[in-house]
């Protein structure tokens, strides 16, 4: 470590029994950047400008310049903040997916003010329900918010966006945590520049070709991208391969960039004892595959298989179904 100041300590990461190794860290103009991005392989992009003109977003002034729209915060009883799609819980409810399924949300989803949001984030207490605003950036915003918005560094993400054949950006999501908070590990279907802005954040991240040891949810679950495994209480009994898992990790801080390439799994913890923190994530799409090469790659192998389980569950309807139909396919058939 240089001689600054460390800005985290280790006492400050959540402990979990995994195998991991640290994710590369280079300058935003050095070519081994774009090398491992083209390897759909995460690395963490230093020095860039991508959110430079968001340094000066602290709860004060994103309160001055926030404007006045309802924003979504998640409300949790414990630390973890597990998404889950609303669509799928609809589906549920209303016997779409065979009879007596049952799910329970695990946060609830509210709309809020950003000065109730800050005011509850301030004076929170143990046995609060924990917080987390999670809201895409829209025009509801102040002029200013706006303006450094588009002060955004666009020219290097649009040059990423176009180096690697992504698809169109889809989202920015504007990410403000209480310390401590957890977003358990998933996958998403899209490219993600990970912007953190203030506040440090641990990152787990497993390829996807560990997929057989982060057990996700079936795809009709609200939970579907989600991994079935606690890591704070992992039970190995109904999950035995994760104890093979092998991850790579970073703690991100201000101005760090961490490219989170399509189908990679992680979870991310704000620095317990860190204080607030503030994110914005850029999400694209992928973009068209021009050729398929073989052998095909861990990611496109999930997409097949998330395919298969859509097109098993619409034609058996009952999820409790589509397991017998593959072992019944697989086991002693396929070796
Ligand atoms: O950017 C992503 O892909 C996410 O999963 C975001 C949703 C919660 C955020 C977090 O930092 O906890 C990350
Ligand atoms: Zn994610």
């Amino acid at each position: 470590m240089s001689n600054e100041k460390k800005q985290w300590d280790p006492s400050q990461l959540r402990k979990y029994d995994i195998n991991l190794e640290q994710i590369s860290r280079y300058d935003y103009n050095d070519p081994r950047v774009d090398e491992l991005m083209s390897q759909n392989k995460p690395v963490i992009i230093e020095n860039s400008s991508v959110v430079a003109s968001a340094k000066k977003w602290n709860l004060d002034y994103l309160e001055k310049y926030m404007g006045n729209g309802d924003y979504t915060v998640f409300l949790s009883r414990n630390h973890k903040f597990k998404y889950y799609d609303d669509k799928k819980v609809a589906k549920i409810n209303n016997g779409d997916v065979g009879k007596n399924i049952e799910f329970t949300q695990p946060t609830k989803k509210v709309d809020m003010k950003l000065p109730e949001f800050l005011k509850r984030l301030k004076e929170w207490k143990r046995g609060d329900d924990r917080l987390y605003l999670q809201q895409g950036l829209n025009n509801t915003v102040g002029s200013e918010i706006v303006r450094d918005f588009l002060n955004f560094d666009w020219n290097f993400c649009n040059s990423k966006q176009a180096k690697h054949n992504w698809g169109p950006l889809t989202y920015n999501l504007l990410l403000i945590a209480m310390e401590g908070n957890v977003t358990p590990c998933h996958y998403d279907e899209q490219q993600n520049l990970f912007a953190q802005i203030y506040g440090y954040k641990r990152c787990i991240l497993f390829p996807p070709s560990q997929f057989e040891c982060l057990y996700p949810y079936p795809v009709y679950h609200p939970h579907d991208r989600q991994s079935m495994v606690d890591f704070d209480r992992p039970e190995y009994s109904k999950f035995p391969k994760f104890k093979e898992a092998k991850g790579y990790e970073a703690v991100v801080g201000p101005g760090d960039v961490l490219y989170i390439p399509i189908y990679w799994w992680h979870h991310i913890e704000s620095l317990m004892r860190g204080g607030h923190t503030i994110t914005v994530n850029f999400w694209y799409k992928d973009g068209p595959s021009s050729s398929i090469s073989y052998p095909l790659r861990d990611y496109q192998k999930v997409a097949i298989m998330r395919n298969i389980e859509k097109m098993l569950q619409d034609v058996l309807k009952d999820p409790r179904e589509v397991g017998p139909l593959l072992r019944t396919m697989v086991l002693g058939r396929f070796t």
